[in-house]
């Protein structure tokens, strides 16, 4: 049995494992079974392996509720780091994911900051199934019955592929269950994605609802707050600051100009303590 934290990003129900010292992963079966139980269901599990050279601070694997593998996890980011902070006095960290390197910074007690890279909008890399000359407007193949914003949409990768349909009412004046399963699925995604409905509340606002790939409707989408708001400074929405709304707070992205790369703030906050076997998925409170 190894260390796991049940913990949350804005409401993205994470676990962190502990994995340090061992070389055996967290399995899919492990997954699904803790996803299977109310009080361990989550949206991704933080699996935390040993520093490399590479990896000052350690290699993180990222699984969904699914059991699929993601690239990216913004939330489940600050969580790792909140959990390291209680055992090192450092407020600078260096991971590295399958998607390559990840930077954070503990600002306080209540926020931290991930550097989640520079954003992709090359077709090939997001992916998308075939050509797509500018990714700020994609075309699904067929309409959307009841309202042509769901039929287009803004392609980026921020690591993990997103899809982000600019709609003009609230975001929970649409049933995203009703379309967000299908979207995730469609063939247009070769790795499937995250969707998400956005809409600009002001040119430094924005409001978001995500239907992650592998983990369904969550409280709130780290990396797609970012793919959000690089795509609504890419077409002119909004600057390259925003403040992103989710259904349980609010996230600070920065775009910036000098290295392109995104800045994510937000809290993370612990709820309690366990153990867990990764290969089956038993775990007990402790
Ligand atoms: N909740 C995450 C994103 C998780 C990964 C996603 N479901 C995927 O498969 O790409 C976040 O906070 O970024």
């Amino acid at each position: 049995m190894v260390r796991m934290e049940r913990m949350n990003g804005l409401g993205n129900k994470i676990l962190v494992i502990d994995m340090r010292g061992r070389t055996d992963r967290v399995t899919p079966e492990a997954a699904i079974r803790l996803d299977a139980h109310p009080d361990t269901e989550f949206d991704q599990i933080m699996a935390l392996y040993d520093p490399r050279e590479d990896a000052p601070d350690g290699w993180i694997d990222i699984l969904n509720s699914d059991g699929s593998m993601a690239q990216a996890c913004g939330n489940g980011t600050r969580c790792v780091v909140d959990y390291l902070t209680r055992e090192t006095d450092k407020d600078r960290f260096a991971f590295r994911t399958i998607a390559g390197a990840l930077f954070a910074e503990r600002l306080s007690d209540r926020l931290i900051s991930v550097n989640m890279g520079a954003p992709i909008f090359d077709w090939e890399k997001i992916p998308l199934a075939g050509p797509a000359a500018d990714t700020t407007h994609v075309a699904l193949p067929e309409p959307h019955e009841a309202d042509p914003a769901l039929q287009r949409f803004s392609a980026a990768s921020m690591g993990n592929p997103h899809a982000v349909f600019f709609v003009p009412r609230a975001v929970d004046s649409y049933d995203i269950l009703a379309f967000g399963p299908r979207y995730e699925r469609h063939p247009l995604f070769p790795e499937r994605a995250n969707i998400s409905l956005a809409q600009v509340t002001s040119p430094s606002s924005l409001s978001l609802k995500t239907f992650e790939r592998g983990a369904g409707l969550t409280l709130a989408c780290g990396s797609a707050a970012c793919a959000a708001a690089v795509s609504a400074a890419r077409t002119g929405r909004t600057g390259r600051k925003v403040t992103v709304y989710l259904p349980a707070g609010a996230l600070e992205i920065d775009w910036r100009e000098d290295d392109d790369h995104v800045i994510m703030t937000g809290p993370a906050e612990h709820e309690w303590s366990g153990r867990v076997d990764p290969k089956t998925g038993e775990w007990c409170q402790t």
